[in-house]
């Protein structure tokens, strides 16, 4: 339980400023006594907004504001919770807190409402994670995925996984423990089949090209290219702004610059990076070992190359040679340029123009593309943090370990530390439901 669960909390939920309206909520077991203080009138009925008074300890009103009153366990938080819809102001809140401060109540900590409601069994861990995903979602894909996870859709495959995990536990022990009770014959060969299938199972979930991790993240791009290729310039088209600097000097960018984009509801991260050659000024070294080093780490590169001057004698060697698997060339100054090859180094090249947006429109498609296929969620809910992925690996190790072991006991040992890898992910790390399934199953000893 939590440390502070006998106390009663309150915390604005809503953004702070001015505004039409600012709610405050509380949470805890003197809620029910703290708005019949504010409103001088008893509680209102559950649920039902009620316009009320509210008044300060000295029983001036500080506002007219609508109440609402949620009776624990059917709340949020599974406590007694109540919700104030004051006006939005610093004068209105300041009064309210004050009030609320003087009958006892403490402000909330961060996180602590949703807390309280894991505590009480209202939301598992992927649930409360979800929120804050939703609360930070950018865009409509990253929305869409917050929700689905918000609605248990995780947890509930997780929680599948864990309670096959469970049962087949049960099975197990009930072999080493009982094996002259008059149990189903074979239970322990009948364990294989489920730890294979759920090996199985996981490894197809682990390989999803982390798309839930990314959708929530962003996917990174980064553009490269030899200096003055147009790198920066194209990076202010996409973004249309001017987030980096345009200069004809070569060398111009040093460090890595960075804008968020919205590609067809999927989250972005545009980084321009220094001009790729041999340089002399140690500076601009370092810009360059940045901009390798995010190239690295990016999702996809887009290749920049001044069709202008271009010719594959005069391409950076290290352009080329980070051409990978998640490469995209482009060509710039199209304005400049009589000729324009559609493929370079044996990939399609998109051509463009950043100064005039010639092209700008089909490369925008074209990565619109790329990342809707490796964003886009499957029919089975994405995780979503490296959380996840970390425990379901420990899974899928144990359930190895299991059905290599020569030992029941020892199989047994690592299902279990499989079951509660799964139960890490969703907060859900107790065994009692291991005894269910015993009892349930077999009414060993009736
Ligand atoms: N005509 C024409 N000029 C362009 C185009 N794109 C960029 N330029 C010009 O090319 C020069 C270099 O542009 P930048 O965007 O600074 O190039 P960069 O690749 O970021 O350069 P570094 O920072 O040195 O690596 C500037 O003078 C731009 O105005 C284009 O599509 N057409």
């Amino acid at each position: 339980m939590s440390l502070y669960s006998t106390d009663t909390i309150f915390a604005l939920a809503s953004a702070p400023g001015r505004g039409g309206v600012q709610v405050i909520r509380l949470s805890g077991p003197a809620a029910g006594t703290a708005l019949p203080a504010l409103t001088r009138r008893p509680l209102p009925p559950p649920r039902r907004a009620t316009l009320a008074r509210l008044h300060d300890q000295a029983g001036e009103v500080f506002d007219q504001a609508l109440v609402l009153w949620f009776p624990g366990p059917d709340s949020f938080t599974g406590e007694d919770v109540a919700e104030l819809h004051l006006h939005g102001g610093r004068a209105v809140l300041a009064a309210a807190s004050e009030a609320l401060t003087a009958q006892g109540l403490r402000v909330a900590e961060p996180g602590e409402f949703s807390r309280r409601a894991f505590e009480a069994g209202k939301l598992d861990l992927t649930e409360a994670e979800a929120i804050a995903d939703l609360v930070d979602a950018e865009t409509a894909a990253q929305r869409r995925q917050a929700l689905r996870q918000m609605e248990g859709a995780l947890g509930a495959l997780y929680e599948g996984w864990r309670h096959r995990l469970v049962r087949a536990l049960a099975h197990l022990e009930a072999d080493i423990d009982f094996p002259d009770e008059d149990l189903p014959h074979g239970l322990a060969p009948a364990v294989v089949p489920v730890l294979t299938g759920l090996y199985q199972e996981i490894g197809v979930h682990l390989a999803d090209g982390h798309r839930g991790e990314r959708l929530r993240d962003g996917f990174s791009i980064a553009i490269l290219g030899a200096p003055n290729a147009g790198k920066s310039s194209l990076l202010n088209a996409l973004a249309r702004r001017d987030a980096a600097i345009v200069s004809s000097t070569a060398g111009t960018t040093r460090d890595v610059i960075e804008v968020n984009l919205d590609l067809g509801g999927f989250p972005v991260i545009l980084a321009d990076t220094a001009g790729l050659r041999d340089a002399a000024d140690e500076i601009e070294r370092e810009g360059i070992r940045r901009a390798l080093a995010r190239a690295e780490r990016a999702d996809l590169k887009l290749l920049v190359l001044d069709c202008s001057t271009w010719n594959i004698g005069d391409m950076a060697e290290a352009t080329l040679a980070l051409a990978d698997g998640d490469a995209l060339v482009v060509l710039n100054k199209r304005d400049l340029c009589t000729y324009v090859p559609s493929m370079v180094a044996g990939r399609t090249a998109i051509a463009v123009s950043a100064a005039t947006g010639e092209g700008l429109a089909d490369l925008l498609a074209a990565l619109e593309r790329i990342v809707g296929d490796r964003l886009m969620p499957g029919a089975a809910p994405s995780l979503t943090r490296a959380r996840h992925r970390q425990a379901l690996e420990d899974c899928r190790a144990a359930l190895a370990r299991a059905l290599r072991a020569d030992l029941p006991e020892l199989a047994a040992e690592d299902v279990r530390l499989a079951a509660r890898a799964l139960g890490r992910i969703t907060g859900r790390v107790d065994v009692e439901d291991l005894l269910d399934v015993i009892f349930r199953d077999f009414c060993i000893g009736k």
